[in-house]
């Protein structure tokens, strides 16, 4: 029996010029590790009970009836510099189902066989990154982020070569689409004016069904992004390799690489081993997405009548992009520390929080968090640094009408911490996936307070703190 998906593709009936219809290549013993049951349920995917057959779908070795398998063709820059193509080189769009709520969904593999993109890459992902961006890309969904999500995590009963021999695993993925901003980047490098079109027009239709026109789309684009961004920093989330064809049109997260979290709050903080010189840490993230959408102008620029008369408006939107990020990051930051209607003097407020929680190497969750049970003091080196601070803090939230409630919703008690994911994949790696089925279940309510997850609550001990996460695809 196989697993009926339903369903409804639109992707696949752009022409070929998109993508290379691609078959996934089967694996030799695939094994489920997870399957995401609500998930499924969304996407009105009747799930087996069945594990066998799970994974002989999740792994590609089966594709299911309705599926029109491809990878999809975009450039991007990365780092900076702009490779003119890349493409799923590792991905396999299945297709598409329209969700319990109406919603269109990509259906993805990741790790699932070379593709006419692969260059000089195996195809293939190691369980490490797998499980990482199941459970990272989750947790996102639970704190509210807009994120891709994870449907399935499989092992393929294959080792892959990267420094050492490593086990083989796919993801499946859900998106809101893969239209990243180096899709329109490639079409707007061959100057393939048609293409690009099609291309307008079907974003448009699938996302922004009321855009007017290219400006249009840019703006929405641009304030879906200024939001995501704000909300990342609120939680002191590092994404890690922002290039634009890491960039969704969607405004969702994608690609959980060598993203984590920060403990200590400090700003400089730069976690990826292969972001040399710190071009994607916590702080620069703001300015990044302002790029990205800047390259996103340039490849929209040709749709419009009069390309010469547009740039000048389009500089316009994209310049004012930080002002968008600023006063949603002071907005979200207000809400941390209790404030639901922001005024001047508020940022100040905020600043200082911030500085302080700095000089004394607070935990960044931690500290927001314990806002509302009295204990934030403690988080610091010096708790009189603390208190000078929140006589002001206290005498502000005397006009909230209930502080402690915005606070406990704003202010998650647990994160995915860096040290614990390095943790369960050592774990995954030995066989043993109880700390993943773990961080996920806890992960699910990262708002409650959960007695029996105080563990994963800690900061990293010196021991255990990951200076760099690598990318290790
Ligand atoms: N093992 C691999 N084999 C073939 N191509 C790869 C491999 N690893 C990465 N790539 C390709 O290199 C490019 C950049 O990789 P990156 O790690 O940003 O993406 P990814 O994690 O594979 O995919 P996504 O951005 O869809 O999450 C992508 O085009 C990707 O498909």
């Amino acid at each position: 029996m196989t697993i009926h998906i339903p369903f409804d593709n639109s992707y696949a009936a752009l022409p070929e010029g998109f993508y290379s219809r691609t078959l996934p290549t089967p694996v030799a013993a695939p094994s489920l590790i997870a399957v995401n049951r609500e998930l499924a349920a969304i996407l009105k995917i009747d799930l087996p009970k069945d594990d066998t057959e799970l994974a002989r779908t999740f792994s590609g070795n089966v594709v299911p009836e309705g599926a029109a398998p491809l990878a999809q063709l975009y450039a991007g820059h990365q780092f900076g510099q702009f490779n003119p193509q890349l493409g799923d080189g590792r991905a396999i769009l299945l297709g598409e189902t329209i969700g319990q709520d109406g919603v269109r969904r990509d259906i993805q593999l990741k790790g699932s066989g070379p593709t006419p993109y692969s260059r000089r890459g195996d195809g293939r992902a190691w369980l490490g990154p797998v499980l990482r961006e199941y459970v990272v890309s989750e947790a996102m969904h639970a704190l509210g982020v807009p994120t891709t999500r994870a449907l399935a995590a499989v092992r393929t009963g294959e080792d892959v070569i990267r420094e050492t021999m490593l086990p083989g695993a796919v993801l499946t993925r859900v998106a809101a689409s893969h239209i990243r901003v180096g899709t329109f980047q490639i079409f707007a490098a061959r100057r393939d004016g048609a293409a690009l079109e099609q291309l307008y027009d079907y974003t448009v239709q699938r996302h922004y069904p009321d855009a007017t026109d290219p400006g249009d789309l840019l703006q929405k684009v641009i304030d879906r992004q200024a939001t995501l961004v704000a909300h990342w920093l609120s939680l002191g989330f590092i994404h890690g390799v922002m290039n634009t064809d890491n960039c969704t049109l969607s405004g969702e997260t994608i690609d959980y690489g060598p993203c984590a979290f920060m403990d200590a709050y400090d700003p400089q903080t730069v976690f990826s081993s292969i972001d040399r010189f710190g071009r994607y840490g916590y702080t620069s993230q703001a300015d990044m997405i302002v790029w990205n959408m800047a390259q996103l102008a340039t490849a929209l620029l040709p749709l419009m009548p009069d390309p010469e008369a547009a740039v000048e408006q389009f500089t316009e939107q994209v310049h004012a992009m930080p002002a968008l990020i600023q006063s949603e990051y002071e907005r979200r930051f207000a809400a941390k520390i209790g404030i639901s209607d922001p005024r001047p003097g508020d940022k100040e407020l905020v600043t200082d929080l911030l500085t302080r929680m700095h000089a004394n190497s607070a935990d960044f969750t931690n500290t927001f968090r314990a806002l509302s049970d009295g204990t934030a003091r403690d988080q610091f080196t010096d708790p009189a640094a603390f208190d000078a601070w929140a006589t002001g803090w206290k005498s502000r939230l005397g006009d909230e009408p209930d502080p402690q409630a915005l606070m406990r919703r704003t202010n998650p008690a647990v994160i995915p911490r860096n040290h614990r994911m390095e943790q369960m994949i050592a774990a995954a790696v030995a066989g043993d996936d109880a700390p993943f089925h773990r961080l996920n279940a806890v992960l699910a309510h990262p708002f409650a307070d959960n007695p029996e997850a105080e563990d994963l609550r800690r900061p990293p001990t010196p021991s255990e703190v990951v200076p760099a996460t690598f990318c290790g695809t």
